[in-house]
């Protein structure tokens, strides 16, 4: 497999002298093309701060994030702007991406409003008007279109983080970032949002970062899984053998919590 993204050494502390908090220290992973990633920890563990790096909403204290080769930390502007297309995310609390004085229709298509150049192909035969373009993204998500005009409070909050899923998918991302896609949502509707996430994950050829301190779903969507704790990667392997001795201590204890083992 060819690589995606490479995180080498990133460190990131918020606050200084004896109020600092090492949200994150020297991670270091890397994410091949077509492949899901979980990251998996406690509440704290520094996931978001990552999340937020990757973004580049926040910058690294130190370190590099590289997508296809290109550093996304020390990108002039033209290239960032261009690199972030390629890096969407999911939220946990759909709240927080959509806008609740828009009808979903508008939510959904401002990544592609943002990035008007970007023709993904499964938009190719329906981009006419906007309106058709956000049909299409709904009926792949699993919902109708008389769900254009509604607004994010007339909706279950299983419909609400499918639109942020449609929103995440329309530029067709080279890595989606799910942070704690499924956290607010009832047990039945988290495993049809996990199912549709693998669903779009494989047809669409997405990398995805799965973010989640639920080692239940990580393991239900990853090929591999990171744990992290107190900012530092404690454990990474192959999704397959999570069950092997030699896991950390702590993902033991994940898993013990998760599956109510003695
Ligand atoms: N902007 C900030 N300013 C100061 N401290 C912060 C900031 N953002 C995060 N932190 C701290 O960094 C640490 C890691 O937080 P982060 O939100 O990344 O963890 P998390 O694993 O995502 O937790 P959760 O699952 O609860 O969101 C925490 O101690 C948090 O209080």
């Amino acid at each position: 497999m060819e690589s995606l993204l490479n995180v080498s050494n990133l460190v990131k502390t918020y606050g200084h002298g004896k109020d600092a908090v090492h949200a994150v220290r020297q991670m270091s992973f890397t994410i091949q093309k077509g492949e899901c990633v979980g990251l998996v920890g406690e509440s704290g563990s520094g996931k978001s701060s990552l999340a937020r790096l990757l973004l580049a909403l926040e910058r690294p204290d130190r370190g590099d994030i590289c997508l296809n080769g290109n550093s996304l930390v020390h990108a002039k502007k033209n290239l960032l702007r261009n690199m972030r297309q390629h890096i969407q995310v999911v939220f946990q609390d759909s709240n927080t991406s959509l806008n609740d004085r828009l009808p979903v229709w508008r939510s959904m298509l401002e990544p592609l409003d943002n990035f008007p150049e970007v023709k993904p192909s499964f938009l190719a035969n329906v981009r006419h008007t906007r309106r058709e373009t956000a049909v299409k993204l709904l009926d792949m998500v699993g919902l109708g279109p008389e769900h254009l005009d509604r607004y994010p409070h007339e909706l279950s909050g299983g419909q609400r983080q499918r639109v942020a899923i449609a929103r995440g998918i329309s530029l067709r991302p080279q890595l989606l970032i799910c942070d704690e896609p499924t956290s607010s949502l009832d047990v039945t509707v988290q495993d049809h949002i996990l199912q549709l996430l693998k669903q779009l994950q494989i047809d669409l050829e997405m990398s995805f970062l799965f973010i989640s301190h639920d080692i239940a779903a990580v393991y239900q969507m990853s090929n591999r899984i990171i744990v992290m704790k107190d900012g530092e990667i404690v454990d990474e392997f192959a999704s397959e053998l999570i069950g092997e001795p030699e896991r950390h201590e702590y993902t033991k204890c994940l898993l013990s919590a998760a599956y109510d083992l003695e």
